[in-house]
């Protein structure tokens, strides 16, 4: 895809009803909710269903899971209406297609991983993104660590969102350097580990705009 005149941001993790509110006034496009139980941001599926009906409209709600059962997943499906599913481990498409659900997927960076041929083999209607992470060896993502966003490539069969290990602080030199799509931070606007900072998240999404 070609350059975008406004960088979408989704702001990841969120655990309450009152902050995904003023992330959603702070300008967030979209919010995480984390289904992985190891996660300091898990939510059970009650609690994302709190947050999901404080949203004001046209701010998606984002399901993460990882490896996840296909029975939890559409466990949480009937309960909290989700405008699309964030696949973040080694899922496949048809894996990721069974639910009839949109969804993006997500890949760790490794210096040995095509990352274009990956892209490739999830180009279908239901998927609407792939996401870059840095790889983290035992940790599936959420980590804070970034990878180099040197030398990858310019054009992708998917929309791009990048993340991992972006801030405040490097997030506008991440988007003229990638040109992604969108961009996903979950630690950068933490000062507590699973605590979303308002100031943070502020200033993440003026300077990602
Ligand atoms: O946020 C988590 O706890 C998490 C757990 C398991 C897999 C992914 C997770 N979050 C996603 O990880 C990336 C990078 O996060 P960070 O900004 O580096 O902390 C992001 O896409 C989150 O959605």
């Amino acid at each position: 895809m070609s350059r975008h005149v406004h960088t979408r941001v989704k702001i990841c993790g969120l655990r309450d009803a009152q902050t995904a509110r003023s992330v959603a006034e702070a300008g967030a496009d979209a919010i995480g909710l984390v289904f992985y139980p190891p996660s300091p941001r898990n939510v059970s599926a009650e609690q994302a269903a709190e947050i999901v009906a404080a949203l004001p409209a046209f701010v998606m709600s984002v399901g993460l899971f990882v490896n996840e059962s296909p029975l939890v997943v559409s466990s949480v499906l009937a309960k909290v209406p989700l405008d699309l599913l964030q696949f973040h481990g080694d899922e496949d498409l048809a894996y990721c297609s069974q639910f009839g659900r949109p969804f993006i997927k997500a890949v760790r960076v490794k210096p040995d991983l095509n990352l274009l041929e990956y892209a490739q083999l999830f180009v279908s209607p239901l998927c609407r993104g792939l996401l870059l992470d840095a790889w983290v060896d035992g940790v599936p993502g959420g980590t804070g660590h970034s990878f180099d966003w040197n030398d990858l490539p310019t054009e992708w069969p998917l929309p791009l969102i990048l993340s991992g290990g972006l801030h405040p602080d490097n997030v506008a030199e991440a988007i003229v350097q990638v040109q992604p799509w969108a961009v996903d931070v979950s630690s950068g606007v933490e000062v507590i580990k699973g605590v979303k900072d308002l100031q943070r998240v502020d200033a993440f999404i003026r300077a990602a705009i």
